[in-house]
């Protein structure tokens, strides 16, 4: 028998299951293109008999197919692990961004979003051709892709479900050009710890050092990890050379908004990059200015203090700076001379301290006090991680249930500590 063509047993691995229900389904007359809106799932002919109960969207158009995160619900589970979609707005600045800093592949973790936009300009503009990987949780993404645009992955432990051949795309992707012109965005749920996160993103960075010339020793993989401004300190101790931009992103169904005083929605969501902030230009329009003082984009509230020497607001509203504290505040904070401090107004001098247990300092908790040893914290995590078995997790993306992966006291724990937050 002749041999098989170079990299045939790629192209069998493509056609699995899933892709050959793909390919059939779009070779279907519009009007036989069904979907399931109570399975989430794609129909072929031979399945409609077992879904005459459900609720059955007809005539898919491929318009349809390629936005397949409008297609399928969100998940919306838990408040904390809810799967907040990027409205167009911030989506259409995010490939904007990705394609005027010249990035060519784009690993997006826990974007799906993002993953289609990219896709959709790509397929639409020859200019424009960026590529895009994305690793996620959410099995039912599998019907609309091929294995070298979606692995099913849960970033809490770097585990690719399909074993070796998803590690190897991935792999493949961060290592093609040697390197070049790839970054890593990821959106993961704001209910997670930031300990696994970084202990995985670790991971994918080293994957992606194994493919660099031996001179890049000192590049770092770029990143974009979006997450809410209070877990500033937390992300920087695990990466120091991330510095977090003023960019709110907005999302379609996102419940820690709250409406500021133009009546603007506030998103708490904020951008955490390695990549110089200078570089990155936001949106005038949207009330970002330039400050040349500080050699990037803030939003217009966020005001140079001649004191501190930068632009200090991290919630895009005015600080004030105290001179007794030395530093600027929360606008709604006062400097009590009792607890020679600034604080809120209503906090109590006597009984328990607010803020931090370990260090005194009254933005943040014990849980994230960065004078903790990283590390014993880091170690703490993944041996919780490991206790978790991972199939359970996937059993329960596939019903659509829970994706929760903290215990319920620590993520009451973290609510509050958000509502806290959002209500100073
Ligand atoms: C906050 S949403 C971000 C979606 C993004 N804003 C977008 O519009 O593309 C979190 C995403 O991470 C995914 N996710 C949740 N838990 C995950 C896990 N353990 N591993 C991988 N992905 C996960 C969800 O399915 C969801 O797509
Ligand atoms: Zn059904
Ligand atoms: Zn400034
Ligand atoms: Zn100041
Ligand atoms: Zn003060
Ligand atoms: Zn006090």
């Amino acid at each position: 028998m002749p041999a098989p063509p170079v990299g045939i047993e790629k192209i069998v691995i493509f056609f699995n299951g899933k892709m050959k229900r793909y390919l059939k389904f779009i070779e279907l007359p519009l009007s036989e293109r069904k979907f399931c809106q109570s399975c989430q799932q794609l129909l072929l002919p031979e399945d409609w008999e077992g879904h005459q109960e459900h609720r059955v969207m007809g005539d898919v158009s491929t318009t349809q197919l390629r936005r397949p995160s409008r297609l399928l619900s969100p998940l919306e589970n838990k408040k904390t692990n809810a799967q907040y979609l990027f409205a167009d707005r911030s989506c259409q600045f995010l490939v904007d961004l990705l394609s005027t800093l010249g990035f060519r592949r784009v690993l997006c973790v826990g974007t799906p979003r993002l993953h289609e936009l990219i896709r959709l300009k790509a397929s639409g503009d020859e200019k424009s051709n960026i590529k895009s990987l994305l690793l996620d949780i959410d099995y039912r993404y599998s019907q609309f892709y091929m294995e070298d645009s979606f692995c099913h992955y849960n970033m809490f432990n770097h585990h690719f479900f399909d074993g070796e051949a998803a590690l190897e795309v991935c792999r493949t992707f961060l290592q093609d050009d040697k390197g070049e012109g790839v970054i890593m965005v990821t959106d993961p749920p704001f209910g997670g710890l930031v300990e696994p996160l970084a202990v995985t993103f670790k991971k994918l960075i080293a994957m992606w050092k194994k493919g660099q010339s031996q001179d890049n020793t000192h590049e770092e993989l770029p990143i974009f990890w979006i997450f809410p401004y209070f877990f500033e300190s937390r992300i920087c101790q695990f990466f120091p050379s991330f510095r977090m931009l003023d960019y709110q992103v907005d999302y379609d169904n996102h419940a820690l908004y709250k409406h500021g005083k133009t009546g603007r929605k506030q998103s708490p969501v904020r951008i955490f990059t390695n990549i110089p902030p200078s570089r990155i230009a936001l949106p005038v329009e949207e009330g970002y200015r330039f400050c040349p003082l500080c050699e990037r984009y803030v939003s217009l509230e966020n005001q140079h203090c001649e004191h501190c020497g930068s632009c200090t607001s991290k919630d895009s509203r005015k600080w004030n700076h105290c001179f007794l504290c030395k530093k600027c505040v929360k606008p709604s904070w006062v400097h009590c001379s009792t607890c020679g401090r600034c604080a809120l107004p209503d906090h109590s001098c006597e009984g328990p301290r607010d803020g931090c247990f370990v260090c005194g300092e009254l933005d943040h908790k014990r849980s994230a006090c960065p004078k903790i040893s990283a590390s014993r914290k880091a170690n703490k995590a993944v041996r919780k991680q490991k206790q978790r078995k991972s199939n359970k997790m996937k059993m329960e993306t596939a019903k659509g249930q829970s994706m929760n992966h903290t215990s319920v006291p620590k993520k009451k724990k973290r609510r509050e500590r958000v509502h806290q937050y959002l209500s100073s």
